[in-house]
């Protein structure tokens, strides 16, 4: 299946049951976690929570289970052992690649997200501009995917995640394709979108410095199989540089770490 048919059919389903329980304290719990292919063991009594409003970085070499982590959280695939819950439904999902379908205008895409969510007609036009507005792509509406450069592409991605209105939003590697730059400016406007939408936030990379340039908790999970390995709170205010001192204070420290969970990795191969 596509990523584009994956993301709608994920959208499909999206839509919580009300419900007059009382809320949660977490956006989605994962208790003893672990998932394997086979034979081979990805991961490993796993067990995290994201509060509600909170942005999470779960970092980790490449291969660890990141994705993996995350398609469970999405319900994309169960987990072998342990439970997850999330108590606001489906989350929105954001991948590397775009997932825009390309015969459709960006407003277009987005509308079909407002469609799928079960928004009335009538109303799709307007909240779809909204959205644009949120990304900075206010007159972008009727441009054709092919028309928009990757940073754009990837905030009418951000627009149509948005659009589900989820509680919690699945981020992996979004802005991996992007040049240093433009991945800086979408930094930003993360931020900002994720104080304004106090949306939870659990967002996959490789990057060091993404990871603590965004994040109030990252999550370094160890390789093969993935565990999570250490955890650190991130306290500094918000908007951070990707330069400043301590987010490239505690990327240093965090690095070492990684490296080390690496290393053991390779004596174990
Ligand atoms: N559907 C699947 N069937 C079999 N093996 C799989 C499947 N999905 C993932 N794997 C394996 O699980 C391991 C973890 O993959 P995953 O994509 O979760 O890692 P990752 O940490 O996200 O890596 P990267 O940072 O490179 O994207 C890999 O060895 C991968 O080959």
């Amino acid at each position: 299946m596509t990523t584009a048919a994956l993301a709608e059919q994920h959208a499909r389903q999206s839509h919580p049951a009300p419900s007059s329980l009382p809320e949660p304290g977490y956006a989605a719990r994962l208790a003893h976690v672990s998932k394997s292919f086979g034979p081979q063991q990805i991961l490993d009594d796993i067990g995290l929570d994201v509060a509600p409003g909170e942005f999470v970085t779960l970092l980790g070499a490449s291969g660890c289970g990141k994705s993996t982590l995350l398609n469970l959280v999405a319900g994309l695939d169960r987990p072998s052992a342990g439970e997850i819950d999330v108590p606001g439904g489906r989350p929105a999902l954001m991948f590397q690649e775009h997932a825009l379908f390309p015969w459709l205008t960006a407003g277009r895409n987005i509308e079909l997200a407002l469609k799928l969510r079960g928004l009335p007609k009538s109303e799709r036009r307007e909240e779809a501009e909204r959205l644009l507005g949120l990304v900075r792509l206010r007159g972008a509406h009727r441009k054709r995917v092919h028309e928009l450069s990757g940073g754009m592409r990837q905030r009418v991605a951000l627009a149509r995640a948005l659009a589900q209105d989820s509680r919690l939003l699945l981020m992996d590697e979004p802005f991996a394709a992007l040049d240093a730059i433009t991945r800086d400016v979408l930094h930003e406007e993360l931020t900002r979108i994720w104080a304004e939408t106090k949306v939870s936030v659990l967002f996959v990379t490789h990057n060091v410095r993404e990871a603590v340039r965004l994040a109030q908790r990252v999550v370094l999970l160890s390789s093969r199989p993935g565990r999570i390995a250490r955890e650190w709170e991130v306290g500094f205010p918000q908007p951070r540089r990707i330069e400043d001192t301590d987010v490239a204070g505690l990327s240093v420290e965090i690095t070492e770490q990684l490296r080390g969970e690496i290393r053991r990795h390779g004596r174990h191969d």
